[in-house]
């Protein structure tokens, strides 16, 4: 029996007729997103990628197409867009945008990034804090998911604008966050430096709460590994991956993608592992170096004198830079990080991807693979690793973070690093586990999915209609 929030247009289309009650419901909230916002097409690209995994899940548990959770799940909380006014050294008034998607708080406070980039909009921030309430619910820690932004571009700006710009952010941020309630961090454009002029912001309107965010500088709460914590966890997770298959990563040759904080912790851990590093990249262009990217270099060009990634090729010998997208690079080589920005490989990309001989693909950036990427890769029996549970080690580290923050102690680099690699492996079980129980396939995307999905849907079930 079809629930009674399923349309009677829908009901009577043909094709639904042959299909299960779990397929038409998800079909049916599918033409719900799409008809209340058409044009959030990466916002229906995360979720619509969520919900075609789910069908075994519902089978299972018809409770929830009755409870219509899916149609919840997929509606944030709470929705804040406010006006950021700041001033430019010169003197000129600006306006951006701000955003913040308090997306799902079943399992905790919200918690997630805040993303600054010229593309923010209300539509990436849905789909990255969409992406965000399973990934949290995959760490084992109880934090709920959100995420926020502004389309105010750091790049260029001097010290000063950036603070100014941090100052007005916060100054409406303010009244929707706190330590209990929703806890921002890093993400694009965000990093120590935004984290400190926002924390300073925050102290100065509600007094010291060093657990209002994350990412922060380590005099004042911050957690020892929480840089490294992304790109150090997707390593994790890739060898829990490569083990689980009977490979390792030593001698193994990886693309990375990006030059910020996940790829340069991604390329100094995937090299401590015995693999080579043969690639790195920014918006502009790629750098490719057959004896093994620096990370260090990277670390000093990208985010100590905010350059251009082209400047490591002036300086090492064996580098070279070519402008343009580095997955349109052709070359041999065995695992693909990207760790740059959603939708950065195509389908003719990942077709190049399967040419030259790739067997994995693990997600450093948060939904970098368009969905017709994702199923070459499946074509193609090569072994991927999703965004949400890949790239789930900042946010975790974040949760441990906070409770560094309320029990006001700090954890040694070794303890933190040792809980991370703890629960990436765990990620990587859970998302195997269910990839099993639900016959899948090794499809570990479907696996994280539903791992995901099962803790948050049994948790909304338990707190009623929320
Ligand atoms: N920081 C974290 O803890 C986490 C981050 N992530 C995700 O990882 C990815 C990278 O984040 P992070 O390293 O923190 O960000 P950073 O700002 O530190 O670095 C981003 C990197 O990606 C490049 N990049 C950004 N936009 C584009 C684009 N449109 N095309 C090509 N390259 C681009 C940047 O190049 P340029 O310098 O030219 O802008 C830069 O090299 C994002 O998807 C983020 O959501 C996921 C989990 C946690
Ligand atoms: O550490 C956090 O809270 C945010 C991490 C994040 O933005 C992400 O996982 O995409």
């Amino acid at each position: 029996m079809l629930g009674g929030f399923i349309s009677k247009k829908y009901f009577d289309r043909k094709r639904v007729v042959f299909v299960s009650n779990a397929k038409s419901y998800i079909e049916s909230v599918k033409d719900t997103i799409q008809r209340r916002d058409p044009n959030q097409t990466e916002f229906q690209e995360a979720a619509f990628t969520v919900l075609d995994t789910l069908e075994p899940v519902l089978d299972k548990h018809p409770e929830y197409i009755k409870a219509n959770l899916l149609e919840r799940l997929v509606e944030p909380e709470r929705a804040i867009q406010f006006r950021v006014p700041w001033q430019s050294d010169d003197g000129q008034f600006h306006v951006n945008r701000g955003f913040r998607v308090q997306f799902n708080s079943a399992i905790g406070p919200y918690k997630g990034g805040l993303r600054l980039h010229p593309s923010v909009s209300l539509d990436v921030v849905k789909f990255l804090g969409f992406e965000q309430v399973l990934k949290n619910s995959l760490t084992g820690l109880p934090i709920g998911g959100a995420k926020g932004g502004s389309d105010f571009n750091p790049k260029g700006k001097s010290d000063s604008e950036v603070m100014r710009f941090c100052q007005s952010f916060m100054t409406e941020l303010q009244r929707h966050i706190g330590p209990d309630l929703d806890v921002p961090a890093g993400d694009i454009g965000v990093g120590g430096r935004e984290i400190g002029f926002l924390f300073g912001a925050y102290k100065r309107l509600n007094g010291y709460q060093n657990g209002v965010l994350t990412g922060k500088g380590l005099t004042f709460g911050g957690s020892l590994a929480r840089p490294e914590a992304t790109g150090f966890g997707l390593l994790y997770y890739t060898h829990a991956m490569l083990k689980a298959l009977g490979d390792t990563l030593t001698n193994k040759k990886i693309k990375v993608s990006g030059a910020g904080n996940v790829a340069t912790y991604a390329i100094q851990k995937a090299t401590e592992y015995g693999a080579t590093v043969i690639t790195c990249s920014d918006s502009d262009g790629y750098v490719y170096d057959p004896n093994g990217i620096d990370f260090k270099l990277v670390k000093q060009i990208k985010e100590v004198e905010r350059g251009r990634i082209k400047e490591y090729a002036q300086r090492v010998e064996t580098a070279e830079y070519h402008d343009g997208s580095v997955w349109d690079f052709d070359i041999n080589y065995d695992i693909a990080l990207p760790c740059a920005t959603q939708n950065e490989i195509s389908k003719d990309q990942a077709k190049l991807i399967a040419k030259d001989r790739v067997k994995y693909v693990c997600e450093g950036a948060n939904m970098p693979s368009v969905p017709d990427a994702i199923a070459t890769y499946r074509d193609n029996n090569i072994y991927y690793g999703p965004a949400k549970a890949a790239n789930a080690g900042g946010v975790a580290v974040s949760a441990l973070e906070m409770s560094q923050n309320s029990e006001r102690l700090s954890w040694s680099f070794e303890t933190v690093d040792n809980r991370l690699h703890d629960i990436m492996d765990n990620i990587f079980e859970i998302s195997e586990a269910a990839d099993k129980e639900y016959q899948l396939n090794q499809d570990y995307q479907a696996g994280a999915n539903i791992a995901g999905f099962e803790k948050v849907a049994q948790t909304m079930m338990a707190q009623g209609l929320v």
